[in-house]
């Protein structure tokens, strides 16, 4: 089984990265994880823990470690990103050549800005004869770690590639669902942050259930509107990609942009509610990047606006919750506008 493996990389040493890497080694894939830090590598070869961010995981012995971004690509044929977003174009400036012809698979959950980009555009353009794809569900990466049965989503139109990421990652613990959405299937595993971070927030407020559920709801309505609008196909965000991830990203306290908000609900500014989380949240940036392309698409996205109200435009949170719960109510369910490409406007 190990000799059958193609040999892969992972790039990025932090949560996720580290959780990919194990769970391929554990698969017998000849697998090298990539870091910049020598000391944190070292420690990694040698305890076989990642202390830092996979705390008490026991890492597979199997797992190599590397500070060296070239020699880490030289021979592997897929290449997965774990880099945070606002990292993520500078390390592919570095080695977009090296990459041609090999499969890459972005796993990275935000937005660029300028220019609207999934981090999947960016792979395009800095590694042009690259082979794309995207890997996106609700995978809390220290569950993953510990083994928890998690499914996710490998989304390309090069369907050759997709069998193979399964091919590596699939285990007993782990399915991989294939979808031909690579757009919907990346823009669902970013929208879903900035909706966790209103879930945590209303967690700390000490808000019920009830109110939660509406959030989860109204959000999945409001991200797929928005979506739809910029081409994705509404049935991605039924799925693993879309409901999937947004329901445990909003319910888990796992998850670190409902960590973010639960700090922002406990009275901490955004700078300290980020500072004490020590890891990356991605939706923070994707907040603004939506707000700005709903502000210029005229796409009616209430919880978006009233988040942003709160963290860049000083409204207080009553005014804020005040206003949502007075807009006027419309629809519940969206989906046969959707599906006939159609959106209807509010809710
Ligand atoms: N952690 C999860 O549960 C999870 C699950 C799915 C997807 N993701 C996505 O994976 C991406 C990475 O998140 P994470 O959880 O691993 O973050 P993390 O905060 O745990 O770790 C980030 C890592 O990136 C490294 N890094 C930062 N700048 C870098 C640079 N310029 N070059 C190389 N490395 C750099 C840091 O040193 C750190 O090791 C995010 O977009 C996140 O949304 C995370
Ligand atoms: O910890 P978060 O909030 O970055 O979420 C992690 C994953 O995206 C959940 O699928």
């Amino acid at each position: 089984m190990t000799d059958q493996k193609v040999p892969v990389a992972v790039l990025g040493g932090g949560s996720f990265g580290t959780t990919l890497a194990n769970l391929l080694a554990c698969n017998g894939v000849p697998v090298t994880l990539w870091l910049r830090d020598q000391q944190v590598a070292d420690a990694i070869s040698r305890e076989h823990e990642n202390s830092r961010y996979l705390p008490g995981i026991k890492l597979d012995e199997r797992l190599r470690v590397s500070t060296d971004l070239m020699a880490t690509l030289a021979n592997v044929e897929l290449v997965f990103l774990a880099i945070p977003s606002s990292a993520f174009r500078t390390v592919l400036q570095q080695i977009g050549p090296a990459l041609a012809g090999k499969g890459v698979i972005s796993t990275t959950k935000g937005i660029e800005q300028p220019g609207f980009l999934m981090m999947s555009d960016i792979v395009e353009q800095e590694a042009p004869d690259a082979r794309v794809a995207v890997l996106s569900g609700p995978n809390l990466a220290k569950e993953m770690a510990a083994g928890a049965l998690t499914a996710t989503v490998v989304a390309s139109d090069d369907e050759a590639l997709c069998r193979e990421v399964q091919e590596v990652l699939g285990s007993r613990s782990l399915r991989v669902y294939a979808s031909q959405d690579r757009y919907g299937v990346e823009l669902g595993g970013a929208l879903k942050n900035v909706y966790a971070i209103i879930s945590g927030m209303a967690a700390s407020m000490g808000m019920g259930e009830n109110t939660r559920s509406m959030l989860i709801t109204r959000a999945l309505a409001e991200m797929t509107r928005f979506a739809v609008h910029m081409g994705a196909n509404p049935l991605t965000f039924l799925g693993l990609a879309g409901v999937g991830d947004l329901i445990v990203t909003c319910m888990s306290p796992q998850s670190r942009n409902y960590q973010v908000g639960h700090a922002l609900g406990q009275g901490l500014s955004l700078e300290e509610s980020v500072a004490r989380l020590g890891q990356v949240a991605e939706g923070v940036n994707t907040l603004k990047v939506l707000k700005q392309k709903a502000d210029e698409e005229g796409v009616y996205m209430p919880l978006v606006s009233g988040l942003h109200a709160i963290l860049f435009e000083q409204q207080p949170l009553p005014q804020v919750i005040g206003k949502l719960m007075s807009a006027e109510q419309k629809h519940d369910v969206e989906f046969a506008a959707f599906m006939a490409c159609t959106p209807l406007e509010g809710v």
